[in-house]
This record gives structure tokens, C-alpha cells and sequence, in this order.
């Protein structure tokens, strides 16, 4: 059950160049059979009130989600920063009734099934502005709960400060963490090189 108190668009990251699986889309390598971006809707969907699919280049590769699909706000490449802001704006023009969204990379396919409603506690309980997902006490800066709110301050970041680590620009705000236990996987696995996608399927197979 969707326990979230705010309206949430979810952002699924898939603007990146994968370079260390050798380019391509990642979420869109499969995994027990089905696309990791599968694997990710199915914890996800239930947690946000809508979704879009932050990708750069043409976005038919992903007809087959029915979901709609935002190329960076900014050009070059600038990181997930820039799939935050995307995610912000498009929430803004296509989602009003979201004030907050989920951003999630797409290479990550044990995400919780509790993420949204742990972050959202946490920034509640701390007054905070942002809240990021740890596990085993390291923090995974792409996956956070963000007002939508801070998207003009984020373009002037990004634009005019030519700002890119997710770190250096949430040091300005209140941030709050939520840490989840890596026992019996991590939650925040994700997909980097080829030998990962067999790490995977065998934390998969473990797991059942
Ligand atoms: N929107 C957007 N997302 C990005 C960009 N670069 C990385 N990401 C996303 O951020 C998350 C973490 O990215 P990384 O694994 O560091 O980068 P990557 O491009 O996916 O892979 P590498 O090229 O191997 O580092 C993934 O979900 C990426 O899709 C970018 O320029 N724009």
C-alpha cells in the first residue's frame, strides 16, 4: 500500500552513457529474464503517483514502458544532477500535483519496495529539504526525494555555478538520510559493468 503523504512523481536516471557496460541502455539489459527497467517499475510504480523516464537520444527505444520519456534539461552530459533537474521540471509542467519526486537510477533493479515512505519519514521527522537513501552507511546521492520546488535554484546551479556533483549541491540544503541494511543483499546494487549483470542473477537466484 502506497503510504506516502506527498504527491510523488518517480524518475527513473537512464541519461547516463554506460560506458563501463560498454554504452547502450542499461535498464534496458535483461535480467531473470526481463529488462532491469522491469524490475525497477515493479518496485517503483507503487510508490509514486507518476513516472517518466529521464533518457537522452530517441526515445522510441522505450515505447514499449508506456511511459513518457524527458531528455536532459541540460546538454552534455552533466550527470545525474541534471536527471534531478529534468525529473524537477518535467514534474512541474506535467505533474503539478506532485510536490516531490523519487529519483531512481535505472541500473538498480533490488530497489526497497519501501523507499519513498522511509525517505519521506525521515525528511519529515528532521525538518530536512532533501532525503537520500544509504545502505550500510554509504549514501547513494541519485536516489532521493526532492521538492519540486528547488528546480529554479537547481537550473541556476547547473546553468550559471556550471555545478555537476550531486553532493556539492545539496550541501546547501538540509539533508536528510535514510539507511537501509544490506543483509541478506543491498538494496542499491546496481549494474555497472557485464560481470555485475551475473552478480545479479546470482543474488536473484539466491534470493528465492
Ligand atoms: N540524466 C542523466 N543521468 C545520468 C547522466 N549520467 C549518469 N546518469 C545516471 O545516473 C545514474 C548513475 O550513473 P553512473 O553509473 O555514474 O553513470 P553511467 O553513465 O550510467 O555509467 P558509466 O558511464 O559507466 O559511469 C544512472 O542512472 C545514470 O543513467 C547524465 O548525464 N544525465
Amino acid at each position: 500500500m502506497n503510504r506516502i503523504r506527498h504527491k510523488v512523481c518517480g524518475v527513473l536516471l537512464a541519461g547516463g552513457l554506460a560506458r563501463r557496460m560498454g554504452g547502450g541502455d542499461k535498464c534496458l539489459r535483461p535480467l531473470a529474464g526481463k529488462p532491469i527497467l522491469d524490475h525497477i517499475l515493479e518496485r517503483i510504480r507503487p510508490q509514486a503517483n507518476c513516472l517518466v523516464i529521464n533518457a537522452n537520444g530517441d526515445p522510441a527505444r522505450f515505447d514499449g514502458f508506456g511511459l513518457p520519456v524527458a531528455s536532459d534539461a541540460v546538454e552534455g552530459y552533466a550527470g545525474p544532477l541534471a536527471g534531478v533537474l529534468t525529473g524537477m521540471e518535467w514534474a512541474a509542467r506535467h505533474a503539478p500535483v506532485c510536490d516531490l519526486i523519487l529519483t531512481v537510477p535505472s541500473d538498480a533493479p533490488f530497489l526497497p519496495h519501501d523507499l519513498a515512505e522511509r525517505l519521506e519519514d525521515r525528511m519529515i521527522a528532521e525538518g530536512a529539504d532533501i532525503a537520500c537513501a544509504s545502505s550500510g552507511g554509504r549514501t547513494h546521492p541519485p536516489i532521493a526525494l526532492w521538492p519540486v520546488s528547488l528546480a529554479e535554484e537547481l537550473r541556476e546551479a547547473m546553468t550559471v555555478e556550471e555545478i555537476r556533483k550531486v553532493d556539492v549541491w545539496t550541501a546547501r540544503y538540509k539533508v536528510a538520510v535514510a539507511d537501509w541494511s544490506t543483509d541478506p543483499l543491498d538494496p542499491f546494487f546496481n549494474a555497472n559493468r557485464p560481470d555485475d549483470l551475473a552478480e545479479a542473477e546470482k543474488m536473484l537466484a539466491a534470493a528465492v
